[in-house]
């Protein structure tokens, strides 16, 4: 039988996870894909560094442009990232000449999904990024085939590993941010720019992606995007105290005859809801639809062996002969405005760091007051010389309520620094 011929860009920690698979599981890929699935070609910065993998045999090409024009490939695989530069180049390079691509690179698919779909469609061809949302987790899978006949309300979870992994240490250990952050780097979980992962924009383009294929392609700088540099380990502790887990959350939900209501914030999640319990690298992705119900599932989201497994199941579709649209439908739509914020009912929690003496609690509640914000809990704990902690769990109340209380919170004398508001999503149990 005819190999199904692999041209591989990229061989860092996703690309020496694909060929190592590719090895290892070569009898059950041919006997899935009903044909041999081999890598015949690469291309990487540097030839020669070890990679603790062999590179004889295989075509070498300085530039992944010229491997995507190589003749002998039959699918193009995109594993270098960058939503532009050569990832973006090969990609419009192979597909402008119908070859398919597979590619793990979600700011690419996120920012340049629907003109690629438009591309990919034009030349007869697909693109597959199963590894690009949530590692190893089918997620896209679920969503585009498994869930194919629903018509979702709701789609996202813990999308990114690093930030999930960074919150968990933090908790469990007591470590600090910047300590965590470097084993996660070490592991090969962040991505190259780790303020990628830590300011959020990696989940955003993840949940780009899962509601592009669920409800339509979202234009993503109107996306909402907070990450997790600000939540301390006085939150965490607070957390613990009031049956909660910090989670950085991406969702985006559908309400009737409404915009798409889509964010990525680190929240506030009850401690007995399934996602709570799910930790460090692991990654959740949750759907809800009127005929599936609710569904989540979790596994990892990041590292070697979890994202070659995504990337080497599109494979196996294509030498399968499986022609999947882009998002999922065959017409591709333009991409959509996300709705504001202002008027989504939440309870929220807001952390302040105060001046401990007379007066300072009474200031606070009078400006909570004043914009009409109604609070259901109250806790303390002593910071260094004379300030303590304060956090206040609201009843439900409008977003823009919340924001404008927070920034008369933060002109108060006794205030020290800006508070942190945090979502409390409770619709996860
Ligand atoms: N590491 C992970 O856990 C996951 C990574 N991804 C995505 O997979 C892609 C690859 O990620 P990693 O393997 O972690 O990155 P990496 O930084 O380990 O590897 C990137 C590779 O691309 C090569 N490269 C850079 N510029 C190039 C150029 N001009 N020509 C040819 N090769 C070039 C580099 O030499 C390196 O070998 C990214 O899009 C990333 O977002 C997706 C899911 C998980
Ligand atoms: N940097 C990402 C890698 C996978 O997409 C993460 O930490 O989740
Ligand atoms: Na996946």
């Amino acid at each position: 039988m005819k190999p199904l011929r692999i041209g591989l860009a990229g061989l860092g920690t996703v690309g020496v996870g694909v060929i190592k698979l590719l090895r290892a599981h070569a009898e059950e890929l041919s006997a899935r894909g009903g044909r041999p699935v081999e890598v015949v070609a690469v291309s990487a910065r540097s030839r020669d560094r070890d990679r603790g993998i062999s590179l004889d045999g295989l075509r070498w090409h300085d530039d992944p442009v010229s491997l995507a024009q190589d003749t002998e490939i039959d699918v193009a695989v995109e594993l270098i990232g960058g939503s532009e530069g050569p990832a973006r180049l090969m990609v419009e390079a192979a597909l402008g000449r119908g070859i398919p691509v597979v590619t793990a690179n979600k700011a690419l698919v996120a920012l340049h999904g629907s003109a690629l779909a438009r591309l990919a469609a034009d030349n007869n061809t697909t693109l597959l990024f199963e590894a690009a949302v949530a590692g190893g987790i089918p997620a896209i899978k679920l969503v585009r085939e498994g869930l194919a006949a629903e018509r979702l309300d709701r789609v996202g979870g813990i999308l990114n590993g690093t930030c999930n992994y960074i919150l968990t240490e933090m908790r469990t250990s007591g470590r600090d941010f910047s300590d965590v952050l470097a084993e996660a780097q070490e592991k090969g979980y962040a991505e190259a720019e780790p303020s990628t992962d830590v300011d959020g924009w990696d989940a955003a383009h993840k949940l780009a992606i899962l509601a592009g294929i669920a409800f339509n392609p979202i234009r993503f700088e109107s996306l909402p995007v907070e990450g997790i540099r600000n939540v301390t380990a006085a939150d965490l502790r607070f957390a613990t105290e009031l049956g909660y887990r910090i989670k950085l959350l991406g969702l985006a939900r559908q309400h009737e005859g409404k915009a798409l209501e889509a964010w990525v914030r680190p929240c506030m999640v009850p401690v007995v809801a399934p996602i709570a319990g799910v930790e460090g690298v692991f990654n959740a992705v949750t759907t809800s639809g009127p005929f599936s119900g609710p569904i989540t599932i979790s596994g990892r989201g990041a590292g070697e062996g979890p994202t070659a497994s995504a990337v080497v199941a599109d494979l196996i579709d294509l030498a399968r002969g499986a022609s999947l649209p882009v998002w999922g439908v065959g017409a591709v739509s333009d991409a959509v405005e996300c709705g504001s914020l202002a008027d989504v009912e939440s309870a929220f929690y807001i952390r302040l760091d105060v001046a401990d003496r007379s007066g300072t609690m009474a200031d606070l509640t009078s400006v909570l007051r004043d914009h009409d914000v109604s609070v259901h809990f109250v806790s303390q704990h002593e910071a260094a010389s004379g300030r303590a902690y304060v956090a206040l769990v609201t009843h439900g109340v409008a977003e823009s309520a919340v924001r404008e209380a927070a920034k008369g919170l933060a002109a108060l004398p006794a205030v020290n620094g800006e508070p942190l508001v945090l979502k409390i999503e409770d619709s996860l149990r």
